[in-house]
């Protein structure tokens, strides 16, 4: 691999396209409502990409009502919606997409030997014929289509060349270059992006785009690479979050670029003081956490331990910082508001955090922080979020709502849980005398009222800040015929957390269920 590829003084523009909603919600349990899709797009487009791809509008009435939605009311990036090369697919995108003032419709096809062989069984004149009837009918509705072959990192290379140029004379105006089962290596990747620019005749009509998958740990670097070669899109997702072990992280490949912008000669459109409350707002809606050391957003990613780097950091900073903690936005204090603070400093705040509130929701959660203000002293921003992404995950249109519950437990006895939920006008209660302390008994005592059996897949406790008195974040996932829910809760007791968490994921399936018989 050259030094650098880039001998031009000229800084060139990157364009990025984030897929946290698609590729990224394609990690298991990371599955968004509406709601929450809604609100990850508002802060992708603050974060300034330059495409959102909402969804894979086929998959399901929900992912072709969150890409309509987004395509009518997010403004200022390129919507984009998947399709396979299926006259289905092409057409149920474009019903999503159109009326976006900037639309982009992504046709993808396999094209190496192994999915041509096991999964497509299609042979290679076939795969070149489908993909430009594909993206002919994708060009004939939309002038922004991108073509994916799909699995490109392993195909042969002349085929490869073959496929992309059909592509692009069919109308393709982006290709994009997955490395699908993060196969690839960084001086592998840049030969094959510098390849296709060498010996396919038309390239220049189409924006190169690299889509790259983290299964050796390479997501970042190989992307890298692509830039280098000369793409001029990087497909990317907040957390890195995606299929297996994920995608390109959008953080991290956008900060390499900047800090080592005198290698890459390049730019992007990212406002960088975004980041972490982008990263914090999908890791509270997906309900996967940011490990402490990931780099850039991680809490520990700007800590400083050992004496020798604490003491050369109040020297100098930057002998152990290359990145300002600031210009990714890590707040200067943590400790945010309290009882006497009004609406205006907790919307604030909460677009701080990632977060843009209707007034609906600023008002409910207000009330909540209220409730919560009394029974803490100090509230921080971790409390902040975790009442905020209770009411966007769904909590605000709640078929069930908790009334009340009575908890009796001890080491000695089985314990009792009475509770008490609401839907509609009606309330209805259970007692149950069950279960192996108080959280299986509220288990049991939801299940009763709302008659729905459950299977809890994953039950975790988070403290949402430090201190005593801090609230638990209860995360669940619950599989009910076949299909897993998450679900969040979050108080000052754990109890309540679990069965508020309990309830969000109920509610969800409600909403699913009533979707579903409506359509
Ligand atoms: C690399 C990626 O990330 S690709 C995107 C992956 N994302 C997803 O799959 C999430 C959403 N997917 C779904 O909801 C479903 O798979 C659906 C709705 C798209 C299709 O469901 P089903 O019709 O039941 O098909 P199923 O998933 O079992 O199999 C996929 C079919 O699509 C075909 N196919 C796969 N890719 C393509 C393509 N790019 N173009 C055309 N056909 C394709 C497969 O060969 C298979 O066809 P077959 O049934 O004739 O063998
Ligand atoms: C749909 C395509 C671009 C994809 O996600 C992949 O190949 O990984
Ligand atoms: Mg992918």
């Amino acid at each position: 691999m050259p030094v650098n590829d880039n001998e031009s003084t000229e800084t060139r523009h990157i364009k990025i396209f984030d897929t946290t909603l698609r590729d990224g919600e394609q990690s298991p349990g990371a599955s968004m409502n509406l709601n929450e899709k809604l609100e990850v797009a508002q802060m992708l487009v603050e974060l300034g990409v330059d495409v959102i791809e909402a969804g894979f509008p086929i998959a399901s009435p929900g992912d072709f009502e969150a890409v309509r939605e987004i395509a009518q009311t997010v403004r200022g990036a390129t919507i984009c919606g998947l399709a396979r090369c299926a006259e289905k697919d092409i057409d149920r995108a474009w019903e999503a997409l159109k009326g976006a003032p900037q639309p982009r419709i992504h046709v993808f096809l396999a094209t190496s030997a192994i999915h041509r062989q096991f999964k497509l069984k299609m042979t290679t004149d076939e795969i070149v014929e489908r993909a430009i009837a594909g993206v002919t009918r994708a060009a004939n509705v939309c002038d922004d289509v991108e073509f994916s072959p799909e699995d490109a990192a392993r195909t042969e290379p002349d085929f490869l060349c073959r496929v992309v140029e059909a592509a692009i004379t069919a109308g393709a105006t982006t290709i994009n270059i997955p490395d699908t089962v993060g196969y690839t290596t960084p001086t592998e990747f840049h030969a094959r992006i510098k390849m296709l620019i060498d010996r396919v005749p038309n390239i220049d009509k189409a924006v190169i785009s690299v889509h790259c998958h983290d299964d050796l740990g390479m997501a970042v670097a190989n992307s890298l690479a692509g830039v280098q070669a000369g793409a001029g899109q990087v497909e990317c997702t907040i957390n890195g979050i995606g299929e297996r072990a994920g995608n390109c992280s959008l953080e991290e490949v956008v900060m390499a670029l900047r800090t080592r912008s005198d290698f890459y000669k390049v730019d992007t459109r990212i406002n960088t003081q975004r980041l972490v409350p982008a990263s914090r707002l999908v890791s509270s809606t997906t309900g996967m956490s940011v490990q402490r050391n990931k780099a850039i957003v991680g809490r520990n990613a700007f800590a400083h331990e050992s004496g020798i780097h604490q003491d050369g950091m109040l020297k100098e900073p930057t002998t152990y910082e290359i990145i300002r903690p600031e210009d990714v936005g890590f707040a200067k204090t943590d400790l945010v508001l309290g009882k006497h603070s009004g609406r205006a400093a907790l919307a604030d705040r909460a677009r701080q955090l990632g977060f843009q509130l209707t007034g609906e929701q600023l008002q409910a959660v207000f009330e909540r922080f209220k409730d919560l203000a009394d029974k803490k002293k100090e509230i921080y921003d971790g409390d902040i979020t975790a009442l905020i992404q209770q009411q966007i995950s769904g909590n605000n249109q709640a078929e069930w709502s908790l009334v009340d519950y009575e908890v009796r437990n001890s080491r000695t006895s089985t314990p009792t849980v009475k509770l008490t939920l609401r839907r509609g006008d009606e309330e209805h209660s259970a007692e149950v005398n069950q279960g192996d302390g108080p959280i299986d008994a509220a288990f049991w005592a939801v299940e009763q009222i709302t008659g729905m059996k459950v299977v809890c897949k994953d039950f975790q406790v988070h403290s949402a800040t430090l201190g005593r008195d801090a609230q638990g974040e209860t995360t669940l996932e619950i599989e009910y015929n076949g299909k897993t829910y998450r679900g969040i809760g979050v108080s000052t007791d754990t109890v309540e957390a679990t069965i508020l968490a309990m309830l969000n994921a109920v509610n969800r399936i409600a909403a699913e269920t009533e979707n579903a018989s409506e359509a």
